[in-house]
């Protein structure tokens, strides 16, 4: 009883999602079906029609008439069902693109409204994946439930014309097709159920085959010889994938074979009957033709009904993970105070462990950064440098730990909070679109600014760059398309930095922003950042490199994800601690002396 009501709840749900989309094409395919479904029986009183005018034109000499008029009436019976097929393939298509367009743009919008840190969990990856394959489920299912009803209306007219002939038609076949629904409906769950297992799998493919086909990974395993190694993995998973979906079929092609074994047992007992009504002079040979005709339409139509079932059956699970991605939680952008400006940022007593991660990343991190402050953040690796900036970004919400202008962030509508921030992060994206579509995705709704682009790109050096491109900031980046340009790893490591400092945050967040610079560009840009951000803007960056943390206002020196240290670079020094070992490390690459040397060379 619960199978059949959460059936019936989801293909309502898929119908009237479709309805809402698309209803022309919703309207046009059931005319379309309701037609193809009288077109049978028709087709069967035609044929009974035209054999028994044949005999009656042989054995007695009736009219040829009669014989021409239920030929060309089958004729264009047939014809008809023809074109409604085509006619319905082309709707049915249309109705997937209309569907899949509003499909894909209601996902997209749900998905901005989910906090960042679901994305990074592997089952919501698995849950988003299932949920993506439903804009063609939705309308699978909407399409299986038209085939139905088409069909069992097509059925029962065949039925009813069989029972006029003799009643025992009805209890005989309907006897033979419940084995068929029961299979149908138990291997519709077993395929969802295989389906969700498999998805990790298909993901890795899919993973695998991106790391084999782009640029950017290839280069590195075509280096490293590691392509075999890829492939097997690949093999692996599709096998996975391959096997598993071959044992099902084979699991339920053997219990179909069983089904066809009892509807053909059927088939013949109708038929043997059939026979004894023909001896016994109850029927006319037309007649007897169209029994046989029914019975095997009946048996055909049979197969595909309880296939629609059994589609609906295994759609409604995964229109049930799609009911439940979007009944997840949304940040409430409404309900939460708007910034207008970043005037303040504290974080007092901040811990953060990571969703299904026991260990803390961060503990008790106090830190205050007003306007106007520059803080760079040093640590060995792992130590919470990049944690604690996704901390204060708002991409992990910690409660009463992170406060803007004295409102904890868990209260501030984060939208408003980022359009007053830049940030660059360690995984900066390189975008193959034009060089100025680059930077005006910073600020994209000011992407007419050209001359503050360009005195951006002048700040971070890469102006001299663009402009040597064949068509200077219209030319467009990377190798993927057409009249593409590559940029070396530190050129577009600052059109990224370009890019956030043209949004001109109230505080620019930077993750190691010149990791892929030479010391001299680095030098320079750092400087030139520090000098050129206004008394207001505020800069909190992280770095590997110290030579870049003297120009701070205050340094902290994160290790295990607490702050072991902090102050100005001279301080830090005088205490001899963690800072002093790390600067010590590093001294002698950022000499001056060692600097000029680079220029010369
Ligand atoms: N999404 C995540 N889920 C679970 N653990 C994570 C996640 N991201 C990072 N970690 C863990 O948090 C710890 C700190 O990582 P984080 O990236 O903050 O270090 P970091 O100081 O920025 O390091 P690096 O200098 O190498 O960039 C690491 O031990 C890492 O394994």
């Amino acid at each position: 009883m619960k199978i059949i009501k959460n059936t019936l709840t989801s293909y309502f749900y898929a119908n009237k999602l479709t309805w809402k989309v698309c209803k022309k094409q919703f309207i046009l395919l059931m005319l379309i079906k309701l037609l193809s479904a009288a077109l049978p029986v028709t087709l069967i009183w035609c044929t009974e029609r035209l054999i028994d005018s044949i005999s009656t034109f042989i054995t007695t000499g009736g009219q040829i008439r009669d014989v021409l008029f239920y030929f060309i009436l089958e004729v264009l019976i047939t014809l008809s069902t023809f074109f409604l097929q085509k006619v319905s393939m082309v709707v049915e298509q249309k109705m997937k693109d209309v569907f899949k367009l509003d499909f894909k743009k209601n996902l997209f919008n749900k998905q901005q409204m989910l906090p960042y840190e679901m994305f990074e969990d592997h089952d919501f990856q698995n849950t988003l994946n299932r949920v993506n394959a439903n804009d063609t489920k939705i309308i699978q299912m909407t399409n299986s439930g038209v085939d139905f009803f088409s069909n069992i209306m097509s059925l029962i007219g065949i039925l009813v014309y069989l029972m006029t002939i003799s009643w025992w038609f009805g209890p005989l076949l309907l006897v033979g097709t419940i084995p068929l629904i029961v299979v149908q409906f138990k291997f519709g769950r077993k395929k969802y159920e295989l389906f969700k297992f498999l998805t990790p799998f298909g993901r890795k493919e899919y993973y695998i085959n991106d790391l084999l086909n782009k640029p950017n990974s290839l280069h590195e395993i075509r280096l490293y010889s590691i392509e075999d190694f890829l492939i097997q993995k690949w093999i692996s998973s599709y096998q996975t994938s391959a096997t598993n979906n071959l044992r099902i079929l084979i699991s339920q092609n053997k219990w179909l074979m069983l089904t066809q074994v009892i509807q053909m047992v059927v088939y013949f007992l109708s038929g043997l009957f059939a026979i004894l009504l023909i001896l016994r002079g109850v029927i006319l040979i037309g007649s007897f033709v169209a029994i046989l005709q029914s019975i095997h339409r009946i048996q055909g139509t049979l197969n595909t009904v309880t296939g629609s079932l059994s589609d609906i059956y295994e759609s409604s699970f995964l229109i049930g993970d799609f009911k439940r991605f979007l009944g997840l939680e949304e940040i409430n952008y409404s309900a939460k105070k708007k910034i207008n400006k970043v005037i303040n940022l504290e974080v007092s007593g901040l811990s953060f462990k990571y969703p299904n991660s026991p260990k803390y990343i961060l503990k008790d991190v106090n830190i205050s950064i007003p306007q106007g402050k520059k803080i760079a953040i040093v640590g060995v690796n792992g130590s919470g440098k990049t944690t604690l900036l996704k901390c204060l970004t708002g991409l992990y919400l910690t409660k009463n730990a992170v406060k803007v202008n004295d409102i904890d962030l868990e209260e501030v509508d984060i939208k408003s909070y980022h359009d007053r921030i830049a940030v660059l992060s360690q995984n900066f994206n390189r975008y193959e679109f034009t060089a100025k579509e680059n930077i005006s995705f910073g600020k994209i709704h000011e992407s007419h600014k050209d001359k503050e682009m360009q005195e951006a790109a002048i700040k971070t050096g890469i102006h001299s760059y663009i402009m040597g491109l064949p068509n200077q900031y219209e030319s467009i980046l990377g190798r993927l398309f057409s009249k593409g340009n590559e940029f070396s790893g530190g050129q577009w490591q600052k059109l990224a930095l370009t890019r956030t400092l043209f949004r001109n945050g109230d505080i620019v967040f930077l993750d190691e922003p010149t990791s892929a610079l030479d010391p001299k560009s680095e030098l320079e840009l750092i400087e030139s950042l520090f000098n050129t951000t206004s008394a207001t803007q505020s800069i909190v960056f992280i770095t590997h490199r110290l030579a870049a943390t003297r120009f701070a206002d205050e340094i902290i020196v994160l290790k295990d994800g607490e702050i072991v240290e902090s102050g100005s670079h001279e301080e830090l020094i005088q205490l001899e601690g963690e800072y002093y070992t790390l600067y010590e490390h590093q001294k002698q690459w950022y000499s001056e002396t060692n600097i000029r040397e680079a220029e010369i060379r």
